[in-house]
């Protein structure tokens, strides 16, 4: 079964996991943040990865694809007929995107990259006031956080604008208006 798949990018704090639950609920698309599976890995019992992906978190840095695709297609094949996935916060680097290519061509359709745009400064002050507990929303980690987006995730959505598969919202504004312009791309 080939799976659908919609791509959801932009910096920490755009509002991708909030955005992400809403397309969920009013469509049947499912909701894999990358970044969900990847604390959950790091808390399973037994996982031989914890410690990496936990310093990565921590670091602000990208996760081996090996990792991260395995946990995304585990996810796909558990959820059974649905319309699609939502990929929240993947491919957020080069070798994200070539180890994604090489695994999953031929087993999902990409529809196209939601990128979720927001000034860097409203970014921050939403995930540190975020609440989650998570041990990435810190200035420390941020700062990291944005050198990376800036560095290694852009330039995966400049690819991805490239081939024309870019549907950009920006996502300062309230979460109502921004789902109002988000729900045209799924009707
Ligand atoms: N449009 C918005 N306006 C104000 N706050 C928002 C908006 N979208 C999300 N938030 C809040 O900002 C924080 C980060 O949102 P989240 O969806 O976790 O972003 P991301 O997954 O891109 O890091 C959360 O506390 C969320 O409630
Ligand atoms: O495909 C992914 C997704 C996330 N992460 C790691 O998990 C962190 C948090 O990602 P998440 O998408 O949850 O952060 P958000 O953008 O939602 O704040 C990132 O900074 C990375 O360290 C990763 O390595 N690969
Ligand atoms: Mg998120």
């Amino acid at each position: 079964m080939v799976h659908n798949v919609v791509f959801v990018l932009g910096p920490p704090g755009s509002g991708k996991g909030t955005i992400c639950a809403k397309i969920q609920e009013d469509f049947n698309y499912i909701h894999l943040s990358a970044g969900d599976l990847l604390r959950a890995e790091r808390q399973r019992e037994g996982s031989e990865f914890g410690a990496l992906i936990e310093g990565h978190i921590t670091n602000g840095t990208i996760v081996p694809v090996e990792i991260t695709c395995k946990l995304l297609e585990n996810a796909m094949k558990a959820a059974g007929d649905v319309r699609g996935f939502l990929v929240d916060g993947f491919p957020r680097n080069q070798n994200n995107l070539e180890g994604w290519n090489a695994e999953m061509t031929g087993k999902v359709d990409e529809k196209f990259v939601l990128y979720l745009s927001c000034p860097v400064d409203i970014c921050i002050s939403r995930c540190l006031n975020r609440g989650q507990g998570r041990t990435d929303d810190n200035e420390e980690s941020l700062k990291k956080r944005v050198v990376t987006y800036n560095s290694q995730t852009f330039p995966i959505i400049e690819h991805f604008e490239k081939s024309g598969q870019v549907r950009e919202v920006k996502s300062e504004r309230p979460v109502e208006e921004v789902y109002a312009d988000v729900v045209k791309l799924f009707s």
